[in-house]
C-alpha cells in the first residue's frame, strides 16, 4: 500500500459487458500476489448476483437496489469510508452497475472525506467489442453511456473478441483506440489479460510537488487533483479565484476553514459557482480540496492555493 493509502479501482462498463468476469480474474491475480483486497459491488436489483464471484472471506460491501450514480452515491462514499476503517487493505475494486455513468461514480470516490484514505488509481472501461461496433443501432442514451465508458477510462478492456471475426475484431480495436487514444488498451476474450496493466502500473505521483501531501491523479484527459491545505483560506479571495477558473474545471469539493471564523465548511463547486456550507461532523476531517477537470492546470492551481495560504497567514 504505497503512501499509506488504499488503491482504488473502478470497473465501469455497460450491462453484461464483462465486468464481473474481469473482476474475478483480477481478484485471482491479486490473491496470488498476497494482496489484501476489498470489493464494493453495486447492482440495480435487490439481490446481488455478481458477488458470487467474490472469494469467501474477502471484505465485500453490496449496494443493492439502486444505481450508484443516482440514488445511492452517498452510500458508496460511506461504504468506502467504513471499509477503510474496518480492514487493513491494499486495494479496493468497485464494480458499478452497467447503468452507472463513470463520472458520477468518480464523484462518490473522490469525496473529500476519502482523500486521506484512498488513492484513486484508475477507471477501467469494459467494452463489449461487438456492441461497440454496432453502437449506431443503439438508443441514443445507451450509445452515450457506452461511449462514456470508453471516453473516461484510463484503461480500456475490449471484451468478447471471440464473438467477432478477425476482420471485425481489428475494426473494433481500431475504432476504440481512435475514440480514446490516450487510454491503455487491451482486447480479450473472457478477461485473459495481463492484469499488471491495471494493478500497480500507472504513473500516479508527481515528484516535483513542493507540498508533501499533494497528489495528482492523471486521468489522461480527465484529471483529479487532490490538494491538502496547510491553513485557513481568505474566503472572498478564495471564492473569487474559484469563479475565475476555466470551464474545463468541472467540479471541485472539499473541507476548508476560512480566516474569519473557526468553523469547518463543506466546499462545493460546479458550473462556475462555489458554495461553502457549514459542516458538523463527528469524524475528523482534514482540510482538503479535490478538483476534477479536463487537462487541469495543476501548477496554476497549486500556485494560487499557496498564494492564498500565504495571504491568510500574513494577515494574521
Ligand atoms: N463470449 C464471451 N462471453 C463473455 C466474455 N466475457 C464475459 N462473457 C459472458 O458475458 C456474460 C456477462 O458477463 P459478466 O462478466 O457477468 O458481465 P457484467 O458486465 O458483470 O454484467 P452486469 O453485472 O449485468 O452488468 C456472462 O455470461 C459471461 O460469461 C467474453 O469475452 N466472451
Amino acid at each position: 500500500m504505497e503512501s499509506g493509502r488504499i488503491e482504488l479501482y473502478m470497473l465501469a462498463g455497460f450491462l453484461g459487458s464483462g465486468k464481473s468476469t474481469l473482476l474475478a480474474r483480477l481478484l485471482e491475480a491479486e490473491s496470488k500476489q498476497g494482496r489484501r483486497i476489498g470489493v464494493i459491488m453495486n447492482e440495480v436489483g435487490e439481490i446481488s448476483i455478481d458477488s458470487a464471484y467474490i472469494p469467501d472471506g474477502m471484505p465485500l460491501a453490496e449496494l443493492l437496489d439502486g444505481c450508484v450514480c443516482c440514488s445511492i452515491q452517498g452510500e458508496l462514499t460511506m461504504q468506502l469510508y467504513k471499509m477503510a476503517q474496518t480492514y487493513e487493505l491494499d486495494a479496493v475494486y468497485i464494480e458499478a452497475t452497467g447503468a452507472a455513468h463513470p463520472l458520477e461514480v468518480l464523484d462518490a470516490c473522490t469525496h473529500p472525506s476519502l482523500a486521506p484514505l484512498y488513492d484513486m488509481r484508475a477507471i477501467v472501461g469494459v467494452i463489449d467489442m461487438k456492441q461497440w461496433q454496432n453502437r449506431e443501432e443503439l438508443k441514443k442514451p445507451v450509445k452515450q453511456l457506452l461511449e462514456a465508458h470508453a471516453k473516461y477510462a484510463d484503461i480500456i478492456i475490449g471484451t468478447k473478441q471471440d464473438r467477432l471475426t478477425e476482420v471485425e475484431r481489428l475494426a473494433a480495436a481500431k475504432t476504440i483506440k481512435s475514440f480514446q487514444p490516450e487510454a491503455i488498451h487491451s482486447f480479450t476474450s473472457y478477461a485473459q489479460i495481463d492484469t499488471g496493466i491495471i494493478t500497480g502500473s500507472l504513473p500516479r505521483y508527481r515528484t516535483d510537488q513542493p507540498h508533501e501531501k499533494t497528489h495528482v491523479h492523471q486521468h489522461l484527459h480527465l484529471r483529479t487533483y487532490t490538494r491538502f491545505l496547510c491553513s485557513a483560506l481568505p474566503r472572498m479571495a478564495f471564492e473569487n479565484w474559484m469563479r475565475s477558473l476555466p470551464p474545463t474545471v468541472y467540479r471541485a469539493k472539499g473541507f476548508i476553514h476560512v480566516t474569519d471564523t473557526p468553523r469547518l465548511f463543506l466546499f462545493q463547486y460546479a458550473y462556475g459557482e462555489p458554495m461553502l456550507i457549514p459542516y458538523n461532523s463527528d469524524r475528523p476531517c482534514e482540510d482538503v480540496l479535490v478538483f476534477i477537470g479536463d487537462n487541469l492546470d495543476t501548477d496554476r492551481i497549486e500556485q494560487a492555493l499557496t498564494e492564498l495560504e500565504d495571504a491568510a497567514r500574513s494577515a494574521q
